[in-house]
């Protein structure tokens, strides 16, 4: 099974020399290429999609779902097709280092015809699973979870779920609610969940699960905070069109703040499902400029970083990258709503404050984030944990302070294969 790590690839993070103006084209969003890759699997009809992100994180989910009996195609990069059939095991599921995975396939798994196994890499298994196990529980699934609570985990499928009312507390992910939002519909009553305990973070993922599921013909009644209502019905098959990946284009977007540049990132369409607004505001209080227009989504440096204090809570995802750019920036910042992200890839608030603090950064960590104090930094040795948004971080570090090693940029594969690539095309340019 998943398990192996692959071989780490140490990395010379590489120095800007200059201003980074320049466009980029980056592949689709990975939340979205993961929702429309469930959905076309319990859809009642052939889907396409199209822009997809091709990545670790969806590379399995594809093998995922060709394992419970959906016929995947993803032999062209621009067009991946899927045809649904019944679901059924038995059926082994790695879910490798993606919550995507571990958290929207259980409940699909509940609605295939036998056993499912899942399992991943060694810190996929520390993962939080509990709630989501919980609720699935609470609605009559029968499976099995490791002792902590998480994976290795096995869901004895029927073929069906009941469905109906359930409880979760979805304040160490937002992705307990999309895992068994997406999933709903095809439960024999459609589900109320209602979230009970500390705020759910990254409140825009969930919009993002809701607008895609009423986008496949599911009625979902979110107008109550905190309780989703998805009734039962079928899931129609249609076309996908996956914008670029937005907090893929982040680091890519700091270099243009560190350098006094401008990113601009192509394809970029009039309305998105990605949290756009939350982050050019947050890049605005770093001291950058937003535009849209006809070429894309652009981010202009102005020569100053500023310090923030910020809640991260709806793009916590963002927070590795936003710290780089917080060590870098004239003042102290204070980012905290964090807590959760603990639970990331890695604790990336105890990384963060470790990594940083080894280039020379002042960091205190809280239990909900971190207090950065930038210090003149130094290059050594940066710890990227397995996780790609450290690897990012480091990279944008890098720009401006020569000799940041990262231990691994290997495990960028998992939301952007050509990062490497892309990153040493900004500074060979500038
Ligand atoms: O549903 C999704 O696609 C995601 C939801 C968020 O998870 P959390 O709510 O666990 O932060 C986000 O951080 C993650 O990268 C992707
Ligand atoms: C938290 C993240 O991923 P995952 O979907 O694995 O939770 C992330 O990509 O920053």
């Amino acid at each position: 099974m998943a398990g192996m790590a692959a071989e780490l690839r140490p990395w010379l993070a590489p120095t800007a020399t200059g201003p980074i103006t320049t466009t980029v084209r980056l592949p689709g969003s990975k939340s979205m290429t993961a929702r429309a890759m469930v959905l076309a699997a319990l859809a009642d009809a052939p889907s396409v999609v199209e822009a997809p992100l091709r990545a670790r994180d969806t590379t399995l989910m594809a093998a995922a779902l060709r394992a419970l009996g959906v016929a995947v195609d993803t032999s062209a990069d621009d067009r991946w097709v899927f045809e649904p059939g019944p679901l059924r095991g038995p059926a082994r599921v790695d879910v490798g280092l993606a919550g995507t995975i571990m958290r929207f396939l259980p409940p699909a798994a509940a609605l295939a015809d036998g056993t499912v196994e899942f399992d991943g890499d060694p810190h996929a298994r520390t993962r939080p699973m509990g709630p989501i196990l919980d609720a699935l529980r609470s609605l009559g699934v029968r499976l099995e979870a490791s002792p902590t609570g998480g994976l290795p985990l096995t869901v004895h499928g029927t073929g069906l779920v009941e469905g109906g009312e359930a409880v979760v507390d979805a304040s160490g992910s937002s992705q307990f609610v999309s895992g068994l939002l997406l999933s709903a519909a095809r439960f024999t009553k459609g589900l109320r969940l209602r979230h009970q305990g500390p705020p759910v973070p990254s409140a825009p993922h969930l919009r993002m699960t809701t607008h895609m599921l009423r986008a496949a013909g599911a009625v979902v009644d979110e107008s109550v905070p905190d309780v989703w209502v998805v009734e039962p019905g079928p899931l129609r098959g249609r076309t996908w069109v996956i914008e670029p990946d937005l907090s893929g284009a982040l680091p890519f977007f700091a270099a243009a703040l560190v350098t006094g540049g401008a990113v601009t990132l192509a394809g970029w369409p009039a309305a998105s499902w990605q949290p756009v607004g939350q982050l050019s505001e947050l890049l605005t209080a770093l001291g950058g400029e937003v535009t849209r227009s006809g070429d894309g989504l652009t981010v202009r440096g102005t020569g100053r970083l500023r310090g923030i204090t910020a809640d991260l809570s709806e793009v916590s995802e963002m927070t590795p990258v936003v710290s780089a750019l917080a060590a870098l920036a004239d003042g102290p910042s204070e980012l905290r709503g964090v807590a959760h992200i603990r639970g990331h890839e890695t604790d990336r608030i105890a990384a963060l404050a470790t990594e940083l603090g080894r280039l020379g950064a002042g960091v205190t960590e809280f239990p909900d984030g971190l207090r950065i104090e930038p210090r003149p930094l130094h290059g050594g040795s940066f710890g990227t944990y397995a996780d790609h948004r450290m690897a990012h971080a480091a990279a944008v570090i890098g720009l401006s302070v020569p000799g940041v090693q990262l231990t691994d940029v290997g495990c960028t594969s998992k939301t952007l294969p050509e990062f490497p690539e892309l990153w040493a095309g900004l500074t060979t340019r500038s």
